[in-house]
């Protein structure tokens, strides 16, 4: 899988050499690269916005490098294969869902936009090219689209097979297809006791069975309690 970052931040990147996404680069599963989106300036002050048409607070990035950036990175021709993704806080919601289909392609251009957005003509280009998606983290406002992108790619890479160590570990967590959309329940380590706090009894029963209920039982009930949302009408009867 290659990674393409477009920013004009493209120090946020440097981070994706460490620990698991480091190995996966090490290993080839991914291979990773950063560029400036100032690089596609011509001017002295390597613009890369203006003011909105229109009028409105705030400055719009300009198409002009993102076009430039495209044809150098990605190429000139159509190719639909290739999935570029635009972080933004009025796209779809970005959801495991949407992480697993990500996982099994192997080229991803992350834009990443700054100011108040980029103008909406760079992504109808890229619609007319390739594969997009304009994906939003969740109802809060970030600066930019560097942490979306970060946020993006660990939830991606780690389901590419052979990036996680235990991939069974993957099948058991919140959100994923076998949880039935349930959050996933408490966990506990040892010491069993530990500042008064003791882990319940039936983890440490050795009765799988009751173990595999309490855990169940307790996704449930977090749930319920927390994520309304995640119980469809099907999914509670179940329960
Ligand atoms: C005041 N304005 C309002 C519009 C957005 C401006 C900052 N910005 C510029 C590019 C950009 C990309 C993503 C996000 C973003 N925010 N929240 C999320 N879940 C996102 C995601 N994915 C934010 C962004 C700031």
């Amino acid at each position: 899988m290659r990674l393409d970052y477009l920013s004009i931040f493209p120090g946020y990147f440097d981070v994706l050499g460490i620990s698991l996404l480091g190995k996966a680069a090490v290993n080839g599963l991914v291979d990773v690269y950063a560029h400036d989106l100032r690089d596609w300036t011509h001017d002295r002050h390597r613009t890369v916005d203006d003011t909105p048409c229109g009028g409105g607070a705030g400055m719009v990035m300009k198409p002009d490098p993102w076009g430039e950036a495209f044809d150098e990175i990605i190429g000139t021709e159509p190719d639909p294969s290739v999935h570029v993704v635009f972080p933004s806080p009025s796209g779809e919601p970005f959801t495991q869902s949407v992480a697993h289909d990500l996982s099994s392609v192997e080229r991803i251009v992350f834009c990443c936009g700054r100011y108040e957005g980029i103008d909406h003509r760079v992504i109808d280009y890229a619609r007319s090219m390739w594969t997009v998606h304009e994906v939003s983290l969740g109802d809060y406002v970030l600066n930019g689209g560097e942490v979306a992108a970060l946020a993006i790619t660990e939830a991606v890479v780690r389901l590419v097979p052979g990036f996680m160590g235990n991939p069974q570990s993957l099948a058991e967590e919140s959100f994923s297809a076998g949880q039935d959309g349930l959050l996933e329940y408490p966990l506990f380590t040892r010491p069993v006791s530990w500042r008064g706090l003791d882990v319940p009894e039936v983890l440490m029963s050795g009765h799988h069975g009751r173990i595999a209920k309490w855990r169940r039982d307790e996704s449930i009930r977090l749930t319920r309690e927390r994520r309304p949302d995640l119980t469809d009408s099907d999914v509670s009867a179940r329960h």
